[in-house]
């Protein structure tokens, strides 16, 4: 592939990570095109210039372009994935009846496993999309902030050097900092384990805890959330990175996170659907208990916080009981 700039992108999702995305690339791109599924809010962008719906106060350059078609991503080089996780084998799936050229780059932005499969973001593209090169992003990356311009680093994962090249001169702006790894699974596991545990801190922050406790309790779970992901094919110093304990500490000590506003919600006694019916956006850490909870059961990994949150969440445990018995387990040594 030659190490020629991109020079527009596509984005499927016109949730609240599609349109700072968008606002990020239009600074680099002659064209970005966003798609989504719902047409009022492609007509609100393109006729107001902003999505209030999702990304309220950020006005969007007339670069940027709306449709709900997902053929028009057929027309552009790179299509990043910004839909939930649970629509990514289906958008992939129509993305690949779409006419999309094999030299297409697709970047998969999601954070998140899937049910049953367990498989990551990138492998269920690599599945649907066989010939695209396949790239993954990642890091302490809130929409709110990167569309505001606040300074954000992010780690663009791909074995391709010219394409992790080409992508991290794309992802460079005045605020914007990407880095380059080759450790996809490492990466992906990160952002998605990292969603349980927002929602831990939460609940912790939410049945009033200090802050003694949630600093262990986030120590903790990136000493699990290590376990876990070398357990599946990540490599350890990429759990040390932006998109491992960098994400960790930005979601779980963050306003902007909406899986740490859930936890304080439930922490505050909320059932989940009160928690979770309010946001009116994604919080992936409520399907991606059940995806990460499933996935450790079957490699045999212990993970006491995520099967606290499973507990909480899914088998009507109350928070403090809960907590009381992540408290009183047998001692053990901290480092095993
Ligand atoms: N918001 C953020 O700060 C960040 C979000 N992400 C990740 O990006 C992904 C998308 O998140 P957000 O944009 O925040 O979510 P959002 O809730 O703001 O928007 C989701 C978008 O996907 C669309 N959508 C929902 N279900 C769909 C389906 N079944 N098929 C097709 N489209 C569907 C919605 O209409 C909406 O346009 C998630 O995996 C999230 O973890 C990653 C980094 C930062
Ligand atoms: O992943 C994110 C920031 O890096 C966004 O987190 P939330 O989905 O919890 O808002």
């Amino acid at each position: 592939m030659p190490d020629i700039p991109f020079s527009s992108a596509a984005i499927l999702g016109t949730g609240s990570f599609g349109t700072a995305l968008a606002r990020l690339l239009s600074q680099k791109l002659e064209r970005v095109e966003m798609i989504g599924r719902d047409e009022a809010v492609a007509e609100s962008i393109n006729e107001t210039r902003h999505n209030s719906r999702y990304l309220a106060g950020i006005e969007l350059p007339p670069n940027i372009h709306a449709s709900t078609a997902l053929s028009n991503a057929a027309a552009h080089p790179l299509v990043l994935f910004c839909v939930p996780t649970a629509a990514t084998r289906e958008s992939a799936a129509a993305l690949a009846q779409s006419g999309l050229p094999t030299d297409a780059v697709i970047l998969s932005c999601a954070k998140g496993i899937e049910r049953n499969t367990g498989e990551r973001m990138s492998e269920i593209l690599v599945e649907q999309l066989p010939e695209n090169p396949v790239a993954v992003l990642s890091g302490p990356n809130h929409a709110e902030e990167i569309a505001a311009c606040l300074a954000t680093c992010a780690v663009i994962g791909t074995r391709d050097e010219v394409l992790a090249r080409r992508l991290q001169e794309l992802f460079t702006t005045p605020h914007f900092r990407s880095y380059t790894s080759d450790d996809l699974a490492g990466i992906e596991l990160g952002g998605a384990i990292k969603n349980v545990y927002a929602i831990a801190a939460g609940i912790a922050a939410g049945l009033g805890l200090g802050d003694n406790a949630i600093a262990a309790l986030v120590t903790r779970a990136l000493a699990e959330m290590t376990r876990l992901g070398t357990c599946l094919g990540g490599r350890v110093e990429t759990f040390a990175g932006l998109s491992g304990v960098g994400d960790l500490i930005a979601t779980c000590f963050s306003k902007h996170s909406r899986n740490h506003r859930v936890g304080l919600a439930l922490g505050a006694g909320k059932t989940l659907e009160e928690a979770t019916s309010s946001l009116g956006m994604v919080a992936e850490g409520v399907p991606n208990t059940l995806s990460i909870h499933e996935t450790a059961q079957r490699v045999g990994v212990r993970t006491p916080i995520i099967d606290a949150v499973h507990a909480i969440l899914y088998r009507g445990m109350p928070a403090a009981r809960a907590l009381h018995e992540l408290l009183n387990r047998d001692p053990r040594p901290e480092n095993d």
